[in-house]
């Protein structure tokens, strides 16, 4: 290691007295100009996980759905996949080094991890539209540099065409073309044959209208506008032009507040829907004829994806494993409906796309999705080989054609990680070939009417959970106090859990109608308040 270049870097990206992050669910995120010494130590980082794995990293420069003043930035393993969780502490551990210690630490994460210091190390970068974004770029790069990688700059892409490069990088070209027009052409071309036989028969101006918060998504959809067939008629909101990254739009915005997003005005029943600021989350709505607003979350676009491959493998007759992974926060009427209705086994994992995608792993076709509108469909291995052979070997029609469609299904879902493009593409191909409107897919079950709480504390790290986060373990007598608010209630739900990416506890409740759920909601908060620690103001009623 060069001792000289990792320390004249350093002293240029100096970490902020007493400051301590934490790489959590979603890397490090936090006000960006408390970022600089962290991103670039995490491009040093990435050297040292390439050289071990003797493959590409990713680097993506990021806060996603957070305020435009904010940053963050997430590591990306050889397959697309989250950065290994043995690697999560590395990083924390490398960030917080006061200045002196940061050559120790270095080694030492070679010395535990066997990491070969001749070896070469490629990183790709990209980062998402924030203003402090470009800068934070030069702190990976002196970052890389200093330890003597080699790096592609990637420019503006979304979360998940970066999780996409890294794969095809690292899969020699098998899941794509390691370049964004590949993905573009990879996507468009399986949405076409998916829709082909649709389209050709006269289901004519799909429009949809799209909320890109702002960010990255809109300009990564116009330029592969192009690509998609004009049946499909995009109609962009919120583009970046004007108006603040994430302010009042957004999916995250939507999904919590249950409202639609500024800058889009909805005509009744028009279908649309959200991307969040790094276009790796989606979530639909409408307004009925009556005005009133309809969200379609994460939930019910897993039912609809999972129903319609459910309906394929039929068809295909082969014995393949399906399975959908949820959180906590998924909606009652979901699970009922997906286990008791449609038969599907159901998995309930701690919050993080990692988990959900681990957990998803274990099927031959895993479905999962956060109720927030992040979620993709794993197949496996087998799956896609049998799925592939059928397509083209089988000489029953009916069987070849549900195999080819599950086959373009592969080929448009981004399986490193959700991803909105891709997830906006299955699904309008999905309702096209169905022929459903969005009502009707909103139909299918009836959200239980819920709400989702913020309580600060004076460390939120006294609440701790088990059974993936349905129940609080400390601090002593919390369980309890919700187990007894919940008696009050019918169809009530509620758990507290800390938050991985923000300084706070969050709240979830569901319950029989909105008034009980909000008022749900306002106990279990006030009930976190007094017994882990409030402060601040009150949970006052909703
Ligand atoms: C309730 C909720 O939406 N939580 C989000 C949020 O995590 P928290 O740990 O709840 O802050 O950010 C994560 C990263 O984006 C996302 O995976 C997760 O679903
Ligand atoms: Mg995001």
């Amino acid at each position: 290691m060069d001792l000289g270049a990792v320390t004249k870097f350093s002293a240029l990206h100096a970490k902020p007295d007493g400051l301590i992050l934490q790489y959590g669910t979603a890397g490090f995120r936090a006000k960006a100009a408390f970022l600089d010494h962290a991103i670039y130590r995490m491009g040093m980082l990435a050297v040292l996980r390439s050289k071990q794995k003797k493959a590409t990293i990713g680097i993506m420069i990021t806060a996603s759905h957070n305020p435009e003043e904010d940053n963050g930035v997430k590591l990306i393993d050889p397959l697309g996949e989250m950065l290994a969780v043995s690697w999560e502490e590395h990083a924390t551990r490398l960030a917080n080094a006061e200045e002196q210690n940061v050559h120790t630490v270095l080694t030492e994460i070679c010395h535990l991890e066997d990491v070969t210091l001749q070896q070469e190390a490629m990183i790709i970068i990209g980062r998402d539209t924030r203003p402090s974004s470009e800068k934070l770029l030069q702190s990976v790069i002196d970052g890389v540099t200093a330890l003597g990688g080699q790096y592609h700059d990637f420019g503006l892409v979304t979360t998940p065409q970066l999780h996409y490069l890294v794969c095809c990088q690292n899969t020699n070209g098998q899941y794509g073309k390691a370049t964004i027009e590949g993905y573009y052409q990879k996507l468009s071309k399986a949405f076409v044959d998916l829709t082909k036989q649709t389209f050709s028969s006269g289901h004519k101006n799909r429009a949809l209208k799209i909320d890109c918060a702002s960010g990255v998504g809109a300009l990564k959809l116009k330029e592969m506008e192009g690509y998609l067939p004009q049946e499909l008629s995009l109609h962009i909101f919120n583009d970046g032009t004007k108006g603040k990254l994430n302010d009042l739009c957004g999916a995250d915005y939507v999904k919590t507040h249950q409202k639609p997003p500024k800058g889009l005005e909805i005509k009744p029943n028009e279908r649309c829907c959200s991307f969040d600021g790094d276009a790796d989350r989606i979530v639909y709505y409408y307004n009925d004829a009556d005005g009133h607003f309809h969200l379609i979350d994460g939930d019910k676009i897993a039912t609809l994806i999972s129903s319609f491959l459910k309906e394929l493998l039929l068809e295909v007759g082969e014995n393949l494993k399906i399975g959908v992974v949820q959180t906590a926060y998924a909606n009652g009427s979901s699970t009922q409906y997906l286990e008791e209705i449609m038969k599907v086994p159901v998995y309930c994992t701690k919050t993080g796309v990692k988990h959900l995608h681990h957990k998803a792993q274990e099927f031959d076709i895993g479905v999962y999705f956060e109720s927030n509108g992040h979620g993709t469909v794993l197949f496996s291995k087998a799956a896609e080989k049998k799925i592939r052979q059928l397509a083209e070997e089988e000489t029953d029609e009916k069987i070849r054609k549900a195999a080819m469609m599950l086959e373009n299904v592969i080929d448009l879902i981004n399986q490193t990680v959700g991803d909105a493009i891709s997830d906006m593409l299955l699904i309008e191909a999905i309702l096209a070939v169905k022929g459903l409107s969005v009502q009707q897919w909103d139909a299918i079950y009836t959200d239980l009417p819920n709400r989702q709480l913020k309580v600060t504390v004076a460390d939120r790290q006294v609440i701790d959970t088990t059974d993936a986060e349905r129940r609080a373990v400390t601090p002593l007598g919390l369980q309890e106090a919700i187990d007894e608010l919940l008696k009050k209630y019918k169809l009530s739900r509620a758990f507290v859990r800390p938050s991985g990416t923000e300084d706070i506890i969050r709240v979830y409740a569901e319950a029989d109608s909105q008034v009980n759920a909000d008022r749900l909601a306002t106990e279990v908060s006030l009930a976190v308040f007094q017994l882990a620690g409030g402060v601040g103001e009150r949970p006052k009623p909703f």
